[in-house]
Order: structure tokens, then sequence, then C-alpha cells
């Protein structure tokens, strides 16, 4: 069978992009799922390990009561940084500025993308297979009101700060998909429908870490804040299908 998949340059219609187009690999169709070769230099992942090496702590995950807990389901650590804090303002803005090109999302207010979460995985290091949108208790009182203000992960950009010497691959199951560290690559994919509902087919995992070390770096761009350049669409299957 003919694959549908496409390898295309992204200028977005953004000029900043026209002389240095991003270079997008499609993963998957349905559910969507892209990833971003070359988004980060090497010198930039670094720094940004730097940052968040002294700040890393157990990670944690939202447990079945709803409150975050630290589990055998992702053993990693983590570290959560602000752009808007001095000694990284340049190179985070920059990044969300990027990311915001590459996805024509609004990602750097508070209220539509959340600060970045890195992460470090060590050998056996891994993360069970989720999804990164959270609001699935029907009770509205499960959430707070800036969880209501902000809504759901609409979408998450999550770039490789290392490469990995063997295991560590991102898979999605359902998708079919599995993604491979790659320092500098970027993964991106929508974790919502259009209409907000949550897109089951784009659960995924974090193999366990063989050999080495791996990094990682999420931005979670939120549903709320995104009305104006994402419509909703007629029904609630309907999917993005862009950058
Ligand atoms: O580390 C990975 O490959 C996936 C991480 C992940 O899914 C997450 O942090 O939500
Ligand atoms: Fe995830």
């Amino acid at each position: 069978m003919e694959s549908r998949l496409t390898c295309r340059h992204v200028t977005a219609g953004a000029s900043y992009l026209t002389l240095m187009p991003l270079r997008l690999e499609e993963m998957s169709l349905d559910p969507y799922i892209v990833v971003f070769r070359d988004f980060l230099t090497e010198a930039q992942t670094e720094a940004i390990k730097g940052i968040a090496k002294p700040r890393l702590t157990t990670s944690r995950h939202r447990g079945p009561g709803g409150n975050f807990i630290s589990s055998m389901v992702r053993t990693s650590s983590t570290a959560w940084l602000r752009e808007s804090v001095d000694d990284r303002k340049k190179l985070l803005v920059n990044m969300t500025r990027k990311i915001e090109f590459a996805t024509g999302l609004h990602a750097l207010e508070s209220s539509a993308g959340e600060d970045y979460q890195v992460a470090n995985y060590g050998i056996g290091g891994l993360y069970v297979t989720h999804t990164d949108y959270l609001m699935i208790n029907p009770d509205p009182r499960a959430y707070t009101p800036w969880e209501h203000f902000m809504g759901d992960r609409f979408a998450t950009f999550m770039v490789y700060l290392s490469d990995v010497e063997a295991g560590g691959a991102t898979v999605f199951p359902r998708a079919g998909v599995t993604i491979w560290p790659k320092r500098g690559s970027a993964a991106f994919w929508w974790n919502l429908y259009r209409s907000g509902a949550g897109d089951e087919n784009t659960r995924h995992g974090a193999c366990p870490v063989l050999h080495g070390s791996k990094w990682i770096s999420n931005k979670w761009i939120h549903y709320n804040d995104q009305f104006k350049q994402y419509k909703c669409g007629v029904n609630t299957w309907d999917k993005q299908m862009v950058p």
C-alpha cells in the first residue's frame, strides 16, 4: 500500500522561518503525529539540560484520585522551567516563539502553555502508556478554576534533549508509531479533537532506557486560548491535520 505520509519544509507563513524552514516528518495522519528534525541546536539542548539539572526531583503524575503522585508508572526526574525567569529568559522565550510559529498555536501566555517540563530517565527509566490530557473526570469539581480557565492539554510539543544509546523510544501503540529519540528533534501531536474531546488513540508511553540516559522537554499547550486560530469544528470527532 502506498504511504500517504510525507516529509516537507514548513514556514507556516512566518517570515522568521523563510530562511530556515522547519523539517517536518509525518509519523501518523490519524491521530496526527509529526516530528520536526533539528528543531533545537546542540548548544540549545545542552543549555536547557544545564538549567534543569540542579532542579530535578522525582517525577509525579496524576493518580487515580486526581492528585499528583510518584509511582512505578513513571520512573524519571523532572524540573519545571518558567520562561519569564531571568537566567533563561532569552533561550526559553525564543524556543516558545519557535513552537508558536511551528504549530500556529499560542504557547507563551501562561494561560496557553504550561512551563517547560524537563524530564531525565536513567537506565530502566520509563513512562507507562497514558494520555497527556488530564480532565477526564465528569465531575467539574475535580478541577481548579485555573484548570477550567485553561482547558485541557490540546497539544504536546516534546523535544528530545539527548540521543539514547539503546531503548527509550516514545511509542503510540494504537497509532502504530515509534519515535526514536534524536537530540534536537521534536515530536508534536494533538491530544484533543477540535471539539475539545480527548483522542484515546494518542495514548503513548516511553520505553525503558536500556543504555545511556534520556532527556526530553515537554511544552503542553492548552485548549481554551486557541479558539481564534483553531475553530472547534462541526462534529465532535473533527481533527486537526496541521501543521
Ligand atoms: O519520554 C517520552 O518519550 C514520553 C514522555 C511523555 O509521554 C510525557 O512526559 O508525558
Ligand atoms: Fe505523555
